[in-house]
Formats: structure tokens, C-alpha cells, sequence
């Protein structure tokens, strides 16, 4: 370097690939050289994934994962060894994926967005076309996905009681969330690693809820930075901020009162996921490469055969309590809801500590197998609510398995303040990109008119149980109903191609 520390020659290839262990680890992005030994033990995705691509390029595996300004901001300057001669750095055999050909074959043959006419067929296209490990993180409930399947069922028993006669000319179908006005009472839940189906990531979500006027759940798990996602928000629109408590607290009143500077709406805490579910599917998916930009701050080597979950979520308190809610009241003026409350019993201990509400979910079935749907949670809460004239105290969300605006509809009769919905907006992205969000919004919208007209109801507010049948609710079957999420869950373990020895 010159005297103005200006890079007088490039760094060649061979340079960086004399530096290829643990000991002393540069990699490449985006063309230039990295010191990153010292950071390996911080690397939120853990030491491995980093030391896969010691002294060579890792642009590729770095690009889905992480924001344009990752290296800037968590990695000293000192360690920027500048611009590297990329005509000199080895090419690197890539694995060849046997199903890649498949999959561009498949893709080139996918139907056109205009014959996706509801939720569920964003997820059969998603099925056929995204990349493997991504489908499985996707798709994955945990253990035997009974849950998952069950999410759905539950809609599936309850029946309506239409009112006929109504003067339903004009539907309204806005609502109020937390306070802010939305044009459907459904939200953009929180899911993690967006940029695993699409590589724009969670800003897509960003755009089309801008565009329908809902309202987005920021994961801490986004690929995107957080940053990013609000920069890509327009106007007032809204957005929440979903919480994985760091063992750090420190690392968690940063990001708390960061997104409250910079006008997050609402705090929901994930209260269901002291460890992350058993997700097999993502398990066999081998997961090994992408991690996220969460804060892990744990140094030792992170087990990536669990797949991504467990690959991305050691940092999380599994001593998280009652107790500690006093001091997130203390730490932030934002409505605090707990997210993945799973009986009644809860929602009155989350009543008395004063939070705001609750969101009755199991987390997508991606957690305790066998846990009740979140609509069947909330046929049991709101009696007894009532009972005490509590149903206003807070504000009552469910998610899970919501893929029909009739399913909304039942949640709202049965006293919801709204839904959150999660893996069809994931599907469309990953499907159709920001076109895939905006119909599968626009699809939901034209369904939810409807159904408000044909059960009689003009406003939100004219949503009540009177209007249901429920009494189906607590029936558990055994069997699995063969709707798209059992079809497609458990790829053959021997495909056709690698017939059993
Ligand atoms: C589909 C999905 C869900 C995740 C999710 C990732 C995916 C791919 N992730 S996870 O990696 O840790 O499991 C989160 C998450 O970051 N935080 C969270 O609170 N919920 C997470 N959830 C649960 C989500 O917020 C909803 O509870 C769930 O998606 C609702 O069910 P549907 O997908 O059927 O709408």
C-alpha cells in the first residue's frame, strides 16, 4: 500500500489461498479479501460454513444470506485486505445438483401466475420449482407434522351459519391492528431466511404489503437486514418487529430499541421456541450452507445437521419467563405481545403482566408436535373471557394453516382481532416473486368479499359466533387429510433415480 494506504498492487489468488485454515482464514466476496480468522468463533452462523470456503470465493454462498453491508458492519476495517485480481483465483468445481437439471426443467414448465387462483397453489408450484433445502426449511413441520396438517384441518370444522337478507352492497373489509388502520384483518407473519426462495428476500413481502395496505412482521431470523426491510417500506406503512430473545440482553435492547426508532408498531416475542423444533425435512435436506444474519453469540462450532433451524437459532434464551416482561415494558414504549401463546391459561397470565396481546399459534407446526391449532385455542379462550369481560383486553391474533379468506372469516366470527399467515406469501415469492405476493393478496381480498357477503356481513364488526358452528373444533381424527400440505410432505427417501442397493 502507498502512502495514502490506497491498495498499490491487487491481491492475487494464490495470496488468498495460502490462508486457508482456522489458524488463518481470508476468504473472498464480491471480489475482495477478507481477514475473517478472528471472526470465525463470532460468525452467527458459526465457524464452519466460514471455513468451507478458506482462501477461495465465497460471493455465492455469502450472497443469499447476508445484506450488501454485512462485512462493513461486523467486520474491523483492519480486517479489508482489499481488491483481488479475480483473473488469478482458481475457478472452483461446483457440486453438481441432480436435481438442478430437473428443477430448470420443471421451472420452464410451470404454469403462468394468472392460473394460481388460490393460496394452495402457490405452494404446489413452490413444491415443483424451489430448490430443495429451501422447500424443506419451508415446508417443515416438527417430528411427524401432525400439527402442521392440523393448522389447516381445523378450519375444516367448523361450518357457517349464513344470515341471508342482508343488504351486503357495499363490503368493508379494513380493520384495525394495534391501532393501525389495514385494508384486510390478516398480517405478513414472520418467517425466517426469506432470501431461501427468492433472492430479494423479506423487501418483496415489504412491496406487496405496501401495496394491499397489511401489515409485515419483521423475523429476527430475515435474511435481509432489518434495516433494509424498514428502508424498503413506504409512507406510514406499518410494520411489527417478531422477537427470538438473544441470551445477550444487551444484543436484545439494541434491536428493541433500534426498531423503535425507527417506528416499528408493535414488539411480538416468539414464546413458543425456547429450542427450535425437530424440522426432519430440513434435517435431510443436509442442510450445510446458508446460515442468516442472526446474533449467535455463542462461539463454538454450530450443529448444521439439524438442518437451518438449529443452524441459525443457538442463540435464543431458553430461560426466557414470566419474569422477564417487566423488564421489556421498561425497555420499550411499543405494544409488547407474546407470540405463540397455546391455552387459556396463558392468555389470563399474559392479561395480568399487562402486555398487549397475544398471537394463539404453535408456530407453524414447527415446534411441539401434537400442540392444538391456534383457531381451536381460540374457541376455547374467548368463552372464558367473556365471561370475565376481559374479550377487550387485549387484542387476540391466531396464525397457522390460514389458506382460505373463509378461514380468516371463522377466526374473526370466533373473537380474533386479526390472523397472521406465513408460508403462502413464502410460496409466492419464491414462485412468482413480488407478482406471486400481490395476487396471492389480491386473491384473498376477492375471497374475503365474497365470503362476507354470502354469510351476510357487511363490516368486521358484523364477524360473530353466532354465525358458526364450531362444536367440531376439539375432534381430533387421527387419520391426515389429503389436502396439498400431507400430499407433498415426505419426499420418497430412495427417489427414482438412486434405486435401493
Ligand atoms: C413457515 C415458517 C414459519 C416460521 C419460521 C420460518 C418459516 C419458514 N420461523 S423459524 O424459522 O424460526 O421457524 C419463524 C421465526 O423466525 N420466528 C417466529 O416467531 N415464527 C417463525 N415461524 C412461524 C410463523 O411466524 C407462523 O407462526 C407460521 O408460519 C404460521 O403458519 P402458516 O405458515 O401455516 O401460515
Amino acid at each position: 500500500r502507498d502512502s495514502n494506504d490506497t491498495q498499490k498492487t491487487k491481491l492475487t489468488g494464490e495470496q488468498v489461498a495460502e490462508h486457508h485454515s482456522r489458524d488463518s482464514c481470508w476468504v473472498i466476496v464480491h471480489g475482495k479479501a477478507y481477514d475473517v480468522t478472528e471472526f470465525l468463533p463470532e460468525h452467527p452462523g458459526g465457524p464452519k460454513i466460514i471455513l468451507k470456503y478458506a482462501g477461495k470465493d465465497a460471493t455465492e454462498e455469502f450472497e443469499p444470506i447476508h445484506p450488501p453491508d454485512t462485512l462493513d458492519k461486523y467486520l474491523d476495517k483492519s480486517k479489508h485486505l482489499g481488491d483481488v485480481d479475480m483473473g488469478t483465483v482458481a475457478k472452483e468445481e461446483k457440486e453438481v445438483d441432480p436435481d438442478e437439471e430437473e428443477r430448470q426443467k420443471r421451472i420452464e414448465r410451470m404454469p403462468i401466475l394468472e392460473q394460481c387462483y388460490n393460496l394452495m397453489d402457490f405452494e404446489a408450484v413452490a413444491r415443483q420449482t424451489m430448490k430443495k433445502s429451501a422447500w424443506a426449511y419451508y415446508s417443515s413441520g416438527a417430528d411427524d407434522e401432525i400439527t402442521m396438517r392440523e393448522n389447516h384441518n381445523a378450519f375444516h370444522k367448523i361450518w357457517f351459519r349464513p344470515r341471508v337478507l342482508v343488504d351486503v352492497e357495499h363490503v368493508d373489509t379494513s380493520t384495525s391492528m394495534l391501532g393501525t388502520h389495514c385494508d384486510m384483518p390478516y398480517y405478513v407473519t414472520a418467517t425466517a431466511l426469506g432470501k431461501l426462495g427468492n433472492p430479494e428476500g423479506e423487501v418483496l413481502l415489504t412491496r406487496g404489503a405496501k401495496k394491499h395496505n397489511v401489515i409485515q412482521m419483521i423475523p429476527t431470523l430475515a435474511s435481509c437486514s432489518f434495516d433494509e426491510i424498514l428502508d424498503a417500506a413506504e409512507g406510514d406503512q406499518c410494520q411489527w418487529l417478531q422477537l427470538y430473545v438473544n441470551k445477550d440482553r444487551d444484543v436484545t435492547k439494541r434491536i428493541v430499541q433500534h426498531a423503535e426508532k425507527r417506528g416499528c408498531k408493535g414488539l411480538f416475542i416468539t414464546v413458543d421456541a425456547p429450542q427450535l423444533g425437530r424440522r426432519e425435512k430440513d434435517m435431510r435436506s443436509k442442510f450445510s450452507d446458508a446460515g442468516s444474519n442472526v446474533q449467535n453469540t455463542g462461539g463454538e462450532d454450530v450443529d448444521r445437521s439439524q438442518g437451518a433451524a438449529r443452524a441459525i437459532s443457538s442463540f435464543i434464551d431458553p430461560s426466557l419467563s414470566w419474569k422477564d416482561i417487566p423488564w421489556f415494558q421498561s425497555i420499550t414504549k411499543m405494544p409488547i405481545l407474546l407470540k405463540g401463546v397455546q391455552c387459556v391459561e396463558d392468555v389470563i397470565r399474559a392479561i395480568e403482566v399487562g402486555v398487549q396481546g397475544v398471537v394463539l399459534s404453535n408456530h407453524g407446526g414447527r415446534q411441539l408436535d401434537f400442540a392444538r391449532s391456534g383457531v381451536e385455542v381460540l374457541a376455547e379462550v374467548m368463552p372464558v373471557l367473556r365471561e370475565r369481560g376481559w374479550q377487550d383486553r387485549i387484542e387476540i391474533y391466531i396464525d397457522g394453516g390460514v389458506r382460505r379468506a373463509t378461514d380468516i372469516i371463522k377466526a374473526l366470527c370466533l373473537g380474533a382481532t386479526g390472523v397472521g399467515i406465513g408460508r403462502p406469501f413464502l410460496y409466492a415469492m419464491s414462485a412468482y416473486g413480488l407478482p406471486g405476493v400481490d395476487r396471492a393478496m389480491q386473491l384473498l381480498k376477492d375471497e374475503m368479499e365474497m365470503n362476507m357477503r354470502l354469510i351476510g356481513a357487511s363490516n368486521i364488526s358484523d364477524l360473530n359466533p353466532t354465525l358458526l358452528d364450531a362444536r367440531g373444533l376439539s375432534i381430533h381424527t387421527a387419520t391426515v387429510p389429503s389436502d396439498t400440505l400431507g400430499l407433498s410432505v415426505y419426499d420418497p427417501l430412495i427417489g427414482p433415480k438412486e434405486k435401493a442397493r
